[in-house]
């Protein structure tokens, strides 16, 4: 049922996603320093840097990403990247980490300057990904899915996004049917995930309104993606 060339599709973005991962020394050091309020929030700013690089590198490698507009390329990374962090981070928890990763991060999360409102839907998002048990080939498509998202604040071209969108979804759409025959839903399960990241991009603006108004301090790369200063 899914073709040689959505099949090539498919190859692309997965070997992009796996190929364009925090680097383990990077990760590492979520588990060895301290665990103060500021020791939290300056190493998650590390990750999110890491993790805005990555996702860039992972973006160039959808096909069709950059033959878009360069302003909607633009556009479309700085109206993704929150909702592709999550989705990464999401893997960290429902990859239950053997070197105990998933405990930290969740550790640092919860005593970064965050505030406790925000808490209940950021984990609860992490536990229903967690319950999905994705596929890696589901979570690759997804996130690319995330960042082609024709109505992003700017974009100019819409439905040259949605060209290249379309495609993404019918591939995962045709996955889900194969690899979950016993779950005609979960198709459109992994899509309420990415409704329920729309809600969390709120969230995090707030966040991060928050951790300004307490004097935290962004590196240049995430200021850049999130307007901030
Ligand atoms: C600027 C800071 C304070 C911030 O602001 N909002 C958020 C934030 C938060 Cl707190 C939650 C969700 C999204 C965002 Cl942007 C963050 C922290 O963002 C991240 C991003 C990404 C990881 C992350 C990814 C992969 C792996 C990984 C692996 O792949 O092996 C192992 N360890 C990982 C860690 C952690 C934290």
């Amino acid at each position: 049922k899914i073709t040689k060339e959505q099949q090539a599709l498919m190859k692309v973005v997965v070997e992009a996603y796996n190929r364009h991962q925090i680097p383990q020394d990077v990760a590492k050091k979520l588990l060895q320093e301290q665990y103060s309020e500021e020791e939290n929030f300056l190493l998650l700013t590390e990750m999110a840097t890491s993790q805005v690089q990555v996702l860039v590198e992972f973006t160039k490698n959808i096909p069709g990403f950059l033959s878009l507009n360069h302003e909607d390329q633009i556009a479309l990374l700085k109206g993704s990247a929150v909702e592709a962090m999550f989705l990464r981070s999401a893997q960290v928890f429902s990859r239950k980490m053997p070197n105990g990763h998933t405990e930290v991060l969740e550790e640092r999360i919860r005593k970064s300057g965050i505030s406790e409102e925000f808490m209940t839907p950021m984990f609860n998002f992490y536990k229903s990904i967690g319950e999905l048990h994705m596929m890696q080939e589901e979570q690759a498509l997804l996130t690319a899915i995330a960042i082609l998202t024709p109505d992003r604040p700017y974009v100019k071209d819409q439905q040259a996004v949605e060209r290249l969108q379309e495609p993404m979804l019918d591939v995962l759409r045709k996955l889900c049917v194969l690899q979950h025959p016993q779950e005609p839903q979960y198709f459109a399960r992994l899509l309420g995930r990415l409704t329920e990241l729309r809600t969390l991009n709120h969230y995090h603006a707030e966040m991060l309104t928050s951790w300004r108004m307490n004097d935290h301090k962004f590196t240049p790369l995430l200021c850049e993606i999130w307007d901030v200063e």
